[in-house]
């Protein structure tokens, strides 16, 4: 029957806490398993525990969107979108049950990469999966709007995981980190404070391909540190996002770069669907079955 299956309520007591994998500013995320219930039951399930403190949430007044955004987390379901499996809170903190990341942070991985460069192969095949994602969520009418190396994940037999932590660990902090937040990945309508639609993740998608594949981002924005010269630079970075003034390094393969020209595209009307991009030659060559796997999943636009 489609009656509600109630969530289960869970208690901290329900949980061994490892260490924390990550001191976010407003929250800390830790390993943890599930104890066995007193049947014998429910051990040893791993995940990752996010806490935030309530004191945060009421001083920065985020408590309601935490609430939406954790609605609709709780309902997404796809292998590339990180799984949020329930919440609870005590009286002083609210305790998400998230799903655990083996390989972990994008960004982290990357970082210990030669170049900071995937293999075409490796980008290719996130590619593919960052798509079948992406679709699902847009299908969901969630757009990401923060989509970089450090909000993604890397699962066991290196599936990527989107994961929001936008809302979640930064959202206290937001309007603070997105004024003074790296520019790379700002779309230019974002730039401009026009109306932006779900084509806002599509550009940043063009954007994650080619630092993927090059190991910087193509309005790469020196983040420095002095102030003056700070804005300077942040005001050069826009104007280059503006004019899409970029190019591609010399190694930079032709068919992800035609991939990537079709993403980076000043008018968001003229970036490519996410139904194409997964039929691009590039995307096909790495990731060949992803466009039948969106179309069974009942997710992509009839277009
Ligand atoms: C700074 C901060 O908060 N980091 C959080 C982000 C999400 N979070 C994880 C979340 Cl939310 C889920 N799974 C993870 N796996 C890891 C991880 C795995 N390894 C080998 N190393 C790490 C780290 N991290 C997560 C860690």
């Amino acid at each position: 029957s489609s009656a509600h299956r109630p969530t289960r309520v869970w208690t901290l007591s329900q949980f061994e806490t490892g260490r924390a994998m990550g001191k976010g500013k407003f929250g800390r995320v830790y390993i943890a398993r599930t104890k066995a219930d007193r049947e014998g039951n429910g051990g040893g399930f791993i995940c990752a525990l996010k806490l935030l403190y309530k004191k945060d949430c009421v001083m920065y007044n985020v408590q309601g969107q935490i609430r939406r955004e954790v609605e609709i987390q709780m309902n997404l379901r796809h292998p590339n979108v990180l799984r949020l499996y329930g919440y609870f809170h005590d009286e002083g903190r609210v305790f998400l049950m998230l799903e655990f990341a083996a390989k972990g942070e994008m960004y982290k991985i990357m970082s210990k990469l030669d170049g900071r460069r995937w293999t075409e192969a490796e980008a290719g095949r996130f590619t593919g999966q960052m798509a079948d994602g992406l679709a699902y969520l847009h299908s969901k009418h969630v757009i990401h709007r923060d989509i970089k190396p450090e909000n993604l994940l890397v699962g066991l037999n290196d599936v990527l995981k989107i994961a929001d932590f936008g809302w979640s660990v930064h959202a206290p902090g937001d309007h603070r980190r997105t004024a003074c937040g790296t520019l790379d990945y700002m779309p230019p309508e974002m730039i401009e404070d026009v109306p932006h639609g779900h084509q806002v993740d599509l550009w940043a998608f063009g954007i994650l391909i080619f630092e993927w594949l090059e190991g910087t981002p193509p309005f790469d924005s020196q983040d420095t540190f002095n102030a003056n010269r700070d804005y300077q630079e942040a005001a050069h970075t826009r104007g280059r996002i503006r004019k899409g003034d970029y190019e591609f390094p010399s190694h930079f393969q032709p068919s992800a770069a035609d991939l990537v020209n079709r993403l980076l595209q000043i008018n968001p009307k003229e970036r490519l669907p996410l139904d194409r991009v997964m039929q691009h030659p590039w995307v096909r060559k790495w990731d060949a079955d992803v466009y039948e796997r969106a179309k069974s999943g009942g997710y992509l636009a009839d277009t």
